[in-house]
């Protein structure tokens, strides 16, 4: 049966990119295009069994409005993650001058990783943001006037543009972590990482005394990032990465102390830690998706 999954659209955008890379040689995958990123978390389980979303930024930092839904309006798991080079390039119908762009338009997390080019070289140019990079194209495409579009550079085949600048993010090294959602997580393969989310008593000390039980264990944290528990100002629920799986005996045994002192507690997912070139050619794959 088909595994029908879901990614930014319309094509072109760096999450298609990432979805391509993750479906490539399974001929199972029926890839179904979504306009935004919430619409297309929501429609996990209904009209799609995976999606391909955006999770953070080598430059901008977390895309919130995923890690929002996770924390609050999701029981998706996260079942892969897979970390993408994102170059940027500015394109436009005709070869205006960078002077002449009236109009930029590019998802948001596109436009500012290339904040400072934007600034100094297009300094008259208003900034529009839009669902997608590739959505950003689609209408720079339909009119003659001298707008511009921020985003991977086979937009210019796929919607008939210039690439007026190449390479304009701010820094040059600029890469993206997506993750794959999924009513399941993932086996363990002995290169793991898992992703929780908890809130603690706003008393002192019980924030330290959570991160305390991984340390004591010699855990290693990658991630920890605080948003707001949308019941209150000053309120936060925090996502913590650490590598390991759940079903580690040591990470078990202190993600079960993290749940018992903590006011709530969720499990976003144990998965297979992106590294280039892992697992090695020919070596033992546990997990049939790699
Ligand atoms: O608009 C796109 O091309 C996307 O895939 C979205 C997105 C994002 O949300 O971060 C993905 C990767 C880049 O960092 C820029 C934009």
């Amino acid at each position: 049966m088909a595994i029908r999954i879901g990614y930014l659209g319309p094509a072109g955008t760096f999450t298609e990119e990432a979805m391509c890379l993750y479906t490539s040689g399974n001929e199972h995958y029926e890839k179904l295009e979504f306009s935004s990123i919430p619409e297309m978390i929501y429609s996990i389980g209904t009209k799609i069994d995976e999606a391909v979303v955006p999770f953070e930024n080598s430059i901008e930092g977390s895309v919130n409005v995923t890690l929002d839904l996770l924390i609050h309006e999701s029981m998706a798991m996260i079942k892969k993650e897979l970390v993408l080079p994102v170059n940027q390039n500015l394109l436009a119908k005709k070869p205006f001058s960078l002077e002449e762009i009236e109009i930029v338009y590019s998802h948001p997390q596109a436009l500012y990783q290339c904040r400072r080019f934007l600034h100094e070289r297009l300094p008259k140019a208003l900034w529009r943001e839009t669902e997608s990079t590739a959505e950003a194209a689609r209408i720079v495409a339909k009119s003659e006037k001298p707008w511009a579009a921020v985003g991977h550079r086979r937009l210019g085949e796929l919607y008939g543009l210039l690439i007026v600048a190449e390479n304009i993010q701010d820094y040059k090294n600029n890469v993206t972590r997506f993750i794959i959602l999924s009513h399941e997580d993932s086996l363990p393969t002995g290169f793991d990482r898992t992703s929780v989310v908890f809130a603690t008593e706003n008393k002192p000390g019980s924030l330290y005394r959570v991160l305390g039980f991984f340390a004591r264990e010699n855990l290693n944290l990658t991630k920890i990032e605080s948003r707001p528990s949308r019941k209150a100002l000053g309120e936060y629920v925090f996502l913590l990465e650490v590598e390991g799986h759940r079903d580690d005996e040591v990470l078990k045994k202190v993600l079960m102390e993290v749940q018992n002192n903590t006011t709530y507690f969720k499990i976003l997912g144990s998965y297979p830690r992106w590294q280039e070139g892992y697992p090695p050619a020919g070596g033992d794959r546990k997990d049939p998706n790699l």
